[in-house]
């Protein structure tokens, strides 16, 4: 997991989650949130008409962060954060600190077997009823109907948030480049504008400190060619052993793995190696990924299958 910001934000601030953003940002001024900011210039128009705001942009593109950045650098209210939104919203935000959260033309992973990639799944609004300010609104640009649509639907199905408006073709602004993309096709534009009306409570996966466990144990060295390919399930967490390999002195090994916490994979090496008569089992200090319940619980997955 990569994480690049315009102004950086100090690897202990990550310790603890949710973030302090008033720390990060060094000022109390209201947050608003894009999602998905592909090369930034929406960002930067936002930010430089609206100083006394802060904004975070979340992507999962290395290369529209790289661009992002370049084109964002100098500005102080403004920090990007590489990381699935449906992810970050929920674990770096706390409850009532957002005020707006911005949505521009996102792909809307139509076919059946992309539909996990799709952001406005109920879980969303559930976050998003959980960080936005008591009548803080969700505004979203697109130009397919039916997730203009469904984002209305699903918004205001549970009583969360309430319709301040749909319509066909406005006239933004500012344009985004996909914006500006589709409009030179003839496409329709929509836009949709939901308030929140009710807050949520939401659970978070990481919360707190952001330690991760290590094991000593003793184990069957044997069982370690076993490993590859194996896939351990336990509740929402799922863990897959995509490859061992031996370090170069063969002292230790070390285990490349995807979790899932539900929809939220990420993929980091844990290192196994002996130490004093027994086993240490552990992330490797090379892999730095969010220390959900699935990655901690990797580690004691693993060691059960190796341990005697
Ligand atoms: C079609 S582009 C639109 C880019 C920009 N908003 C615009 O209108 O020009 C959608 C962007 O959303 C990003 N994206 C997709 N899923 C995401 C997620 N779960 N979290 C954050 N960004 C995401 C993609 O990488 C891509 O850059």
């Amino acid at each position: 997991m990569i994480k690049l910001y315009v102004k950086e934000i100090k690897p202990a601030e990550f310790d603890f989650l949710p973030l302090d953003w008033t720390g990060v940002f060094g000022n109390t001024n209201p947050l608003i949130v894009e999602i998905g900011f592909g090369s930034g210039e929406y960002l930067l128009e936002l930010a430089k008409r609206y100083p006394e705001k802060n904004f975070v942009g979340f992507e999962v593109s290395i290369t529209s962060m790289k661009k992002a950045n370049n084109r964002l650098k100098d500005l102080n209210n403004v920090r990007l954060v590489i990381t699935d939104a449906r992810f970050g919203m929920r674990e770096f935000f706390g409850p009532r600190t957002v005020e707006k959260v911005i949505m521009n033309f996102p792909v809307p992973w139509d076919k059946k077997s992309h539909e996990r990639r799709r952001v406005i799944v109920p879980e969303f609004f559930d976050t998003l009823a959980n960080v936005l300010v008591d009548g803080g609104t969700f505004e979203l640009a697109t130009d397919v109907r039916w997730y203009a649509e469904r984002t209305i639907e699903t918004g205001v199905e549970k009583g969360y948030f309430e319709l301040v408006e749909f319509v066909e073709n406005p006239d933004r602004e500012v344009k985004t480049r996909y914006e500006r993309k589709w409009l030179s096709y003839g496409r329709d534009i929509y836009s949709v504008t939901l308030r929140k009306v009710k807050h949520v409570e939401v659970e978070r996966l990481i919360g707190g400190h952001h330690e991760m466990p290590h094991i000593k144990c003793q184990v069957d060295e044997s069982k370690f060619s076993e490993l590859p390919g194996k896939v351990f399930k336990e509740g929402a967490k799922v863990v897959v052993i995509k490859g061992v390999y031996k370090s170069v002195d063969g002292g230790a090994y070390i285990l490349k793995v995807i979790s899932a916490d539900g929809d939220f994979q990420q993929h980091y090496y844990l290192v196994a190696y002996p130490d004093e008569g027994e086993w240490i089992i552990k992330l490797d200090s090379a892999s730095n990924p969010y220390r959900t319940p699935a990655v901690k619980w990797s580690v004691k997955a693993i060691a059960k299958f190796v341990g005697e």
